[in-house]
């Protein structure tokens, strides 16, 4: 395993900057997450560690060493895409093999089978080993082809929303499995989704992406309870951080232009009047959707709050975070 830096990397195509002086430390062992909207260069920041794209300025590190001059099959590295790239007329086992049959790896027969079997069984399809790839549901596929990732025990995968083709139930499950063989096998990951859920539960730091840069770098948690700007605040978390007039609530620090408001930094009792707009039941939360003096707000409320649209309750901020006219945090 390595770990793997990008320094002022960045990549043109045409009069798109995809990924601007970039600077990314991924230390041996850590699940990154990049979060950003689309556009924001997270697939090309893949493709180019992945050697599948030449930076235009800038170096790769893997371990400690530069990988520019490497093919991408020097690199070591298993890509996994969102579209399962399988082999068709192959059988799944064909297609678990292949990556070790490759002739610079020269691994022995019994060792393959044994890899293959060790992979098949983790991400349980096992019982579809003989049956061709075509002849799989789109889950059994993209387990396969993350399958295919894994028997090798490359230096560092990288996945580009492996799982988002997959129905809520196989995404939660495969979130657990992927996130245990990664802290089993001690693996570097670099992972870019658009789910939250994965991001919070799986990743060891996340790193948000804003028109090719890198933002902010950090634990989940330190992203969430400490976002640099309100970019990055409204990256994590649901509902999104509510950002208000710095003023709706009394003083405000200096140079401070918005609130962000999440919900837990909202106490209900006393303070400002907010009528509820609307009481929005989902199931897993309910959120409760308000108006103070015209501001649209949206927040958390017990699913068995009695409150309706229409009602008044009272509300004040509680260790809020404070940003500028750019967005930028203030304190
Ligand atoms: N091969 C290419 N040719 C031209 N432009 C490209 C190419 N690859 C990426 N781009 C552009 O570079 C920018 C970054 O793209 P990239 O795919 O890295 O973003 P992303 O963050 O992965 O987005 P998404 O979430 O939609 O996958 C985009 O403006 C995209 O259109």
């Amino acid at each position: 395993m390595a770990d793997v830096v990008l320094s002022s990397v960045s990549k043109r195509f045409g009069d798109t900057l995809a990924v601007d002086g970039m600077d990314l430390s991924v230390p041996d062992g850590a699940f990154v997450v990049l979060l950003g909207p689309t556009g924001a260069g997270k697939t090309t920041t893949l493709r180019l560690i992945a050697g599948l794209e030449q930076p235009d300025t800038g170096d790769i590190l893997i371990d400690g060493r530069s990988v520019l001059a490497d093919s991408p099959a020097q690199r070591n590295i298993a890509m996994v895409f969102q579209q399962y790239s399988l082999y068709p007329h192959l059988t799944v086992r064909q297609n678990l093999e292949f990556p070790l049959k490759s002739p610079i790896l020269n691994t022995p027969p019994a060792q393959i089978a044994r890899r293959v079997a060790e992979v098949a069984e983790v991400l349980q399809i096992a019982h579809k080993l003989d049956n061709k790839a075509t002849a799989l549901s789109g889950g059994e596929m993209q387990r396969v082809s993350i399958g295919r990732a894994l028997v090798r025990k490359p230096q560092v995968f990288l996945m580009d929303e492996p799982l988002s083709s997959l129905d809520a139930k196989l995404r939660a499950d495969l979130r657990v499995e992927l996130k245990r063989i990664q802290s089993d096998l001690g693996s570097t990951l670099v992972y870019v989704t658009h789910d939250q859920i994965e991001a919070m539960t799986m990743a060891t730091h996340v790193g948000v992406l804003d028109a090719g840069r890198l933002v902010q770098f950090g634990t989940p948690r330190e992203i969430y309870e400490n976002p640099v700007s309100v970019y990055v605040a409204t990256r994590l978390g649901q509902p999104r951080i509510n950002t208000l007039p710095a003023g709706l609530f009394g003083a405000a620090p200096a140079g401070a232009q918005w609130i962000g408001l999440r919900p837990e930094h909202i106490r209900e009792g006393e303070g400002r009047q907010a009528r509820v707009t609307r009481v929005e039941h989902l199931g897993d939360q309910t959120r409760l959707h308000l108006a103070i003096e015209g501001h649209p707000l949206v927040t958390l409320a017990d699913p068995h709050t009695p409150l309706r649209g229409g009602d008044v309750i009272s509300l004040r901020p509680e260790e809020p975070l404070y940003f500028d006219a750019h967005g930028d945090r203030v304190i």
